[in-house]
């Protein structure tokens, strides 16, 4: 189907440089206006990717507060989390203590506005690493479009010249979203802080041997809040194509609908992720956290399917170490002395920006770069 004539659409552009060298611009229709008329651009067909529902499953739920239990009872806990992370690179948290309402009110409210509304209270429109709104790694004419709206801001650290370091970004409607998301996001640092020393200790190495490379003062965290609306042909498009995070970990709340998240498993293929709207909330491995473990924690392979009669919205926020800060495995648990190195030393900007440059890939490409050969 073609954009019909009789519709006054919108369109998001995104530059990119092409493969002679020519800086190019795209013109992407906005999500929301084609599916509140039925249209499905060819450009959205998203061939050769798994389009199937799977069985949906329950990622394992671990309990924060068996976490933060006295020494020794909390042990089974930990066995748990160390094996969802091994084997999945995910697992639901309850009992975290972060706050959502106000959240998920502002991601709603912001959606809710126009496209010529949402446009003007974005501050910046230019996009640096996939950061501001409605960008999604578009490369070229060809590539398949992502059924999504999304915008995407630096939440810490908090810089004093906000010109140059978080390009403006936060939009001024509705009223209070950047003051919700940074109450949300500084109550999120301290779980992830936290997971971050479960994660060690459940690998049997120093409990800060991850954490302490995430400083308070410097590390990075970005919220990126995603849109996506009923889609008129869930069998041919993807919400967002697979990819893996580049993140530490990444905390994802998700709501409106279920069921659209997807994993792949080496053993299992493609899975359905689904859970109840009841304030668990996801967390999953980046590549980041994979390096800084040898390997031994997985950064997930995920994909997100569309859905034809429900609107689905998340907000995923993405720890990093400083941009400047060198990461290396830390080894010496459970592989003990003999431990054979998987991954180099990486500049963790250097990671980010590299990884940005050569997506979307079809694997899990990006973490090559840091692989030892
Ligand atoms: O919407 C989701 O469930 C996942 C979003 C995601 O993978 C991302 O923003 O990187
Ligand atoms: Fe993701």
């Amino acid at each position: 189907m073609s954009l019909n004539e009789d519709h006054h659409f919108h369109f998001h552009e995104a530059t990119f440089i092409n493969q002679n060298g020519e800086l190019k611009t795209t013109k992407i229709p906005i999500v929301q206006e084609l599916s509140r008329t039925n249209h499905f651009p060819k450009r959205f067909i998203a061939s050769g990717h798994y389009h199937a529902d799977t069985l949906a499953q329950t990622p394992p739920v671990i309990d924060i507060a068996k976490l933060r239990s006295p020494h020794g009872s909390r042990t089974p806990e930990l066995q748990r989390l160390a094996a969802a992370a091994k084997e999945w690179g995910l697992f639901l948290i309850k009992n975290h203590g972060v706050v959502m309402d106000d959240v998920k009110d502002v991601v709603k409210g912001f959606f809710g506005l126009s496209y010529e509304e949402k446009k003007k209270c974005v501050g910046s429109y230019e996009s640096v690493d996939n950061m501001g709104y409605g960008k999604n790694f578009v490369k070229s004419e060809d590539q398949p479009l992502d059924w999504i709206d999304r915008l995407t801001m630096k939440a810490a650290p908090v810089y004093v010249d906000e010109s140059t370091n978080d390009l403006s970004v936060w939009p001024n409607k509705p009223p209070n979203f950047r003051v919700a998301i940074e109450k949300y996001v500084e109550e999120s640092r301290k779980v992830l802080d936290g997971l971050l020393q479960d994660l060690a200790a459940s690998l049997s190495l120093d409990q800060n041997a991850f954490v302490q490379q995430f400083e308070p003062e410097q590390s990075e965290i970005k919220v990126r809040v995603n849109y996506y609306p009923p889609c008129p042909r869930p069998d041919l498009a993807i919400g967002i194509m697979p990819h893996s995070d580049a993140s530490g970990l990444t905390l994802l709340l998700e709501f409106g609908a279920t069921g659209a998240l997807q994993v792949h498993n080496p053993t299992s293929g493609w899975v359905t992720l689904s859970w109840p709207e009841d304030n668990s909330l996801l967390v999953n491995v980046g590549d980041l956290l994979e390096i800084m473990s040898n390997g031994v924690l997985k950064s997930m392979w995920h994909q997100v399917r569309t859905k034809v009669d429900v609107e689905r919205f998340s907000l995923a926020c993405f720890y990093n170490p400083p941009p400047r800060s060198v990461i290396e495995p830390v080894v010496g648990g459970g592989g003990g002395s003999m431990e054979e190195i998987m991954y180099k030393k990486v500049v963790v900007e250097e990671y980010v920006s590299n990884y940005y440059k050569i997506s979307p890939t079809t694997s899990k490409e990006a973490i090559m770069y840091a692989r030892v050969k």
